[in-house]
């Protein structure tokens, strides 16, 4: 494979810049009569370095809207820009470009690669975007989230709590401006989940990234600098954290 420029991966954000800029985001899926209207009309706009958690009933469209900022899916109307970066001018490929290395992704499920270990789970995708030394990068950022004696190991033979370690180290690795995190503790028993969401706060603290969490859990919410109220499709309220 020839390696892309490491200028494939983007610069961090400058600070007090827009990060997430949405405009008047919907989204319907389907077809009639069974269309849903999953987004009305969200306008967001989060800056470089802000912790954002987004709360909300089941099915209100939280992991919608996170899939729609993260240009993982289209809106049906209105604009999402990351970075400066307006998705709706971008064809597939150019998206996929803007994406990597700007954006990570946590989820409640691990998704790691059963057939590689910690360590190419990490550093394979850093090699596909063009970073010349994925493996020391791999390997540094797995030993800051603990797992510097686990790299040889696959994911089966990885607890949960060990497995979203490395699903961060992978989602910070190409230094990613904004993080999205989709219920991360949600596969996790209570004290496993703390001690990823302490995780995933300090390494916000030592690279800058900006934080965009989807919680059930208010106590997480109030670690956030700033708390979003989802119902509906629609924001409906938006305020810094106690
Ligand atoms: N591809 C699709 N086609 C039709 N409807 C969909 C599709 N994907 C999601 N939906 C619907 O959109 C609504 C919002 O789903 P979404 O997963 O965004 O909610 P959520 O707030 O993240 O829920 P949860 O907290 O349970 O994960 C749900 O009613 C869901 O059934």
């Amino acid at each position: 494979m020839v390696p892309l420029p490491s200028s494939a991966i983007a610069p961090a954000a400058a600070a007090d810049s827009i990060v997430i800029d949405a405009r008047n985001v919907t989204l319907a899926l389907g077809q009639p009569p069974a269309r849903v209207e999953i987004l009305r009309g969200v306008d967001l706009q989060v800056r470089a370095g802000e912790t954002v958690a987004l709360l909300g009933p089941s099915g209100s469209g939280k992991s919608s809207l996170m899939a729609v900022l993260a240009g993982l899916e289209r809106p049906s109307g209105g604009t999402v820009a990351v970075a400066g970066e307006a998705f709706e001018r971008l064809d597939e490929d150019r998206l996929a470009r803007a994406r990597r290395g700007r954006i990570g992704l946590v989820l409640q499920a691990f998704h790691l690669l059963p057939t590689m270990t910690a360590l190419e789970n990490v550093a394979v995708p850093l090699e596909l975007a063009g970073v010349r030394d994925a493996f020391a990068r791999a390997e540094a950022e797995l030993g800051a989230v603990g797992l510097g004696h686990r790299l040889g190991h696959y994911p089966a033979q990885l607890s949960g709590g060990e497995q979203q370690r490395v699903a961060i180290a992978r989602a910070l690795a190409p230094r990613p401006i904004l993080l999205f995190a989709d219920e991360p503790t949600g596969n996790l028993d209570g004290r496993t989940g703390a001690a990823i969401m302490d995780l995933l706060f300090n390494r916000h603290r030592a690279t800058g990234a900006t934080l965009f969490i989807i919680t059930h859990d208010p106590g997480l919410a109030a670690r956030c600098g700033r708390i979003i109220e989802f119902a509906d499709g629609a924001i409906i309220s938006d305020r810094a954290a106690a």
